[in-house]
């Protein structure tokens, strides 16, 4: 078995010793395996809870152990440009086949017509689906119970269309307008604008993608401190959270 099978094997389990045969599909045909669900309040911002089973979860976490990036607690990131790991660039290629293999897409020749009127009902618009590689940029973080990220728009030097994938512990994300953007028009004039932000659920094996709307004009946040992790009343119980976050570097001119 070649070196590539291998890692292949190791993510996606025993019965993968071919593309063919990873449980995400090839992307011949519609996949009902994974469900898509729009973030209402937040254009551009889809949610797929189911992306990853609990056994390729497993199976990616002991891969990212094996590269010996977490093996203290101290060690909370690890990135990469350009040439993915092969698991990385697998995971990427998966997250293509699915939306080729989604509903919203099932014609590529839907594809060719970026203009079109479907972007709308579709988790990534078509131009960044036919982009090559769709991404080159992988980011992995490790936080401790209580670690989070502050509220930020990732930097202007990656393209729009970024997928983040979440294993270990659940989370809530908040998304909150960026000031002075159109996006003001949801702060009415009887609210402060610091209060809106929608709360988003990311249970481990779920992955968010962000474009348009979601990717420039909202912040992205996690605060994991005591009391500011709460999912429908209840406070979440916290364990270590790992994301891989995969973007698309800007050409340089
Ligand atoms: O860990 C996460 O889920 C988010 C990471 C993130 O937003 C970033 O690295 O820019
Ligand atoms: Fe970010």
């Amino acid at each position: 078995m070649d070196a590539r099978k291998e890692i292949l094997r190791r993510v996606f389990g025993d019965s993968s010793d071919s593309e063919e045969d990873l449980e995400l599909g090839d992307g011949s045909e519609s996949d009902p395996t994974h469900s898509w669900v729009p973030t209402k309040e937040i254009k551009g911002l889809w949610l797929c809870r189911d992306f990853l089973s609990p056994q390729n979860q497993s199976s990616l976490l002991t891969t990212i152990q094996n590269e010996g990036w977490f093996t203290e607690d101290s060690h909370n990131q690890a990135m990469r440009f350009g040439d993915l790991p092969a698991w990385a660039a697998e995971l990427s290629d998966s997250i293509h086949k699915v939306l080729l293999s989604s509903d919203f897409v099932s014609d590529p020749m839907e594809l060719r017509s970026s203009h079109d009127g479907k972007d709308n009902i579709s988790p990534f618009p078509s131009d960044l689906l036919s982009r090559e590689p769709l991404f080159d940029q992988l980011i992995l973080n490790s936080y401790q119970p209580g670690e989070g990220i502050c509220a930020h728009v990732d930097l202007m030097r990656f393209e729009d269309g970024i997928a983040i994938l979440s294993l270990e512990s659940s989370c809530v994300m908040h998304f909150s307008p960026v000031e002075g953007t159109s996006r003001d028009f949801l702060v009415d004039g009887d609210k402060d604008p610091p209060t809106t932000k929608i709360p988003v659920h990311l249970t481990p094996g779920s992955l968010i993608l962000m474009s348009g709307e979601a990717r420039y004009l909202w912040k992205h946040e996690i605060n994991r401190t005591p009391g500011f992790q709460k999912w429908e009343g209840k406070e979440l119980h916290q364990k270590r959270r790992i994301s891989i976050t995969l973007r698309k570097l800007c050409q340089v001119e």
